[in-house]
Formats: C-alpha cells, structure tokens, sequence
C-alpha cells in the first residue's frame, strides 16, 4: 500500500505560515486574476483561490473576459494591470476564450507581477535554470513542495511526466531537469507503446492531460512515486488522470485527487504572490 501524499494537509500548513509572513511584512499584496466566467473549472478555481487569498491576508481583484474578447482587448487589460501600482500579482488563467492568444498574454504581464512563472521571461529562467529569485508555475512548483516535504529524491532517477502544456508539463520536465532526474515527456503524440515502455521504467510519474483513469496500475513499476495532476469530473465527482485503486497497491507514494496537487497550487500561488509583493517593496525602496 502506498503512502499518500497529502497536499491538503501540507497546503493548510503553509498558508498558516504565510498568512504569520503577510501579517509581519506589513504588505497589502494583491492578486489580480484575468479568466473566462463560462469556463466552469476557471470559474471554481477563481473561487477557490479568492477565499483561500483572503485568509492569509491577499486581497483579490478577479477581472472577467466577454467570450468574445480580443487578445488586443485583453494586452490592453494587462497593461493597466502592469501599471496600476497596487496590484502586486496577476494572474491569466487559462484558457482564455479561444478568441486569445494565452502565450501572447502570458508574456504581456511585467515579469514581477508574473506570480505563475508562465510569461517568457520567467520560463526562461526556469528553463536555463538560471540563478536567482523568479517565479515558477504554482502547479509543478507546488509538485515539487509535495516531494521535497516526504523526503522523496529526484537525483539520478527516471520521470516520466505526460502532458507538455505551458501550465504544467514543460515547466514540470523542467523543474525535474533541473533538480537531476532524466525526463521523457509524453504527449498527445506520444506512440502508446512508447509510453507503456517508458511508464514501465519511471521511478516517478507526473500525468496531468486531463482524461480519467488514463494510466493504470498495471502499466507502472512496483514502487514508483505518482503524482496525478489530472482533475475530472465523473458522475458528479472530482477524480484525476489515475485509476487510483489498482495504482496504490504498487505504488510506494501517490497523490489523492482530491486533496493532492490541487490545494498545493493554490497555496503555491498564495506563496509566489507575496514573494512578488516582498521584492516590489524591496525595489521600490532602492
Ligand atoms: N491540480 C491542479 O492544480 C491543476 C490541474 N490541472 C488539470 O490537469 C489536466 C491538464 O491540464 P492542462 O495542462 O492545463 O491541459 P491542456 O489541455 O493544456 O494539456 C493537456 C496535455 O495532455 C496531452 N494529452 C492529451 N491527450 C493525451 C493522450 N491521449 N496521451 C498523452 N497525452 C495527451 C496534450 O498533448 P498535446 O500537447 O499533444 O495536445 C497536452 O499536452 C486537466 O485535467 C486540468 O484540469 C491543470 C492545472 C492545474
Ligand atoms: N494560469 C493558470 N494557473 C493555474 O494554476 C490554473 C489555470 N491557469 N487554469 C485552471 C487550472 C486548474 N487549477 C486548479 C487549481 C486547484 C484546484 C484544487 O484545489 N482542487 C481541489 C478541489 C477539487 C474539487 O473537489 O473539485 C483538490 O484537488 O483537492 C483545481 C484546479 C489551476 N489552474
């Protein structure tokens, strides 16, 4: 049986820690968040992050788009966002409607007020595992939290992590990269055999593509590390990209969805939010 590894818990203890931080820096930071209200997973998840932002002392500005809307439109509500100085976080949740360029948007939005890693910039240093303070995507961020919280080492292993969005695949291969695991990356693309072979080999797992019960139990090694980013809805329930019951019988960690990589990204956006705000005030005074 494997042992879980309990996001939910572990959130709950960094945003006590964080809301003791916000509090004692004296801070007003705020998190502006452009989406699309007819997107319902954008729209839980703003929900979710507003009361989440509040307890621990962030205030929120949520901004909607018209279904409709043009990347121009959106650049020019970016740009306001850039230059209204008590903003000190935005976030683009994507996707934006289809009418949008979200990479475009993405790297509109000034890389200090960048608290998802996601524009060009801050991929950049992510990518070239730059030195230095900058901030990463709060999905795989928030991953590697989890990872390094249950003592779970990277160096020298093999992951394998199926998916390549901007939001969560290219800057999770990265993040393992970085921290010296040997990546494969998998993808819509991916010839199925391939990836049977390379799930058989992985010491760890990152799937987030958003199709339930899409990796197994039987296709994983005995003893492999799973984390599953996947959120899905099955008759009137939240489940993940995992078929949790045959994968946690040979599985030596996995995460729960719920309650696994979700609130860490929420208190991950929480933690990247006020560090944009520290080093704002720091530069300011400079
Ligand atoms: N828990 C959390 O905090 C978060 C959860 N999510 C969830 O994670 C999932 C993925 O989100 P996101 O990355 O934004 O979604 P995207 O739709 O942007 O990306 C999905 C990825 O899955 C790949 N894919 C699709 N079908 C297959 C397949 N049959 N085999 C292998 N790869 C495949 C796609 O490949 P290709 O690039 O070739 O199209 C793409 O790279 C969703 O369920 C989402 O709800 C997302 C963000 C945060
Ligand atoms: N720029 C950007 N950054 C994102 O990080 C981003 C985004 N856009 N677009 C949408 C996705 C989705 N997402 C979730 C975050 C937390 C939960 C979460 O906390 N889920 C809970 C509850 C789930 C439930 O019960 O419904 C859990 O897993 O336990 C879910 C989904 C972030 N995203």
């Amino acid at each position: 049986m494997a042992t879980i590894l309990d996001g939910k818990a572990l959130s709950k203890d960094l945003k006590i820690a964080l809301a003791d931080k916000v509090k004692e820096s004296g801070l007003s930071p705020k998190l502006a968040v452009v989406f699309d209200p007819k997107n319902d997973g954008s729209r839980l998840y703003v929900g979710m992050k507003q009361r989440a932002a509040a307890k621990v002392g962030i205030a929120t500005e949520d901004i909607a788009v018209a279904d409709d809307v043009t990347t121009e439109a959106v650049l020019k509500i970016v740009a306001d966002l850039n230059a209204d100085p008590s903003v000190t976080g935005i976030l683009v949740q994507a996707p934006l409607p289809k009418t949008v360029n979200d990479q475009q948007v993405f790297s509109a939005i000034a890389p200090e007020k960048d608290v998802d890693g996601l524009g060009a910039f801050n991929q950049g240093m992510l990518f070239g595992d730059q030195p230095g303070e900058y901030a990463v995507a709060a999905t795989p961020q928030g991953v590697m939290t989890l990872l390094r919280h249950y003592d779970i080492d990277l160096h020298g292993k093999k992951a394998v992590v199926v998916g390549r969005s901007q939001l969560f695949g290219r800057p999770m291969a990265a993040l393992l990269n970085n921290a010296n695991a040997t990546v494969t990356m998998a993808h819509r693309y991916t010839p199925r055999e391939m990836l049977l072979d390379s799930l058989q080999n992985a010491d760890i797992v990152v799937v987030g593509v958003g199709i339930a019960n899409f990796i197994t139990g039987d296709q994983i090694k005995d003893g492999a590390v799973l984390v599953d980013v996947g959120m899905n809805v099955v008759d009137g329930k939240t489940t993940g990209d995992i078929e949790f019951a045959s994968a946690e019988k040979k599985a030596s960690f996995i995460t729960p969805v719920p309650g696994g990589v979700g609130p860490m990204t929420i208190a991950t956006l929480l933690e990247n939010t006020f560090a944009a705000a520290l080093n704002q005030a720091k530069s300011s005074k400079n």
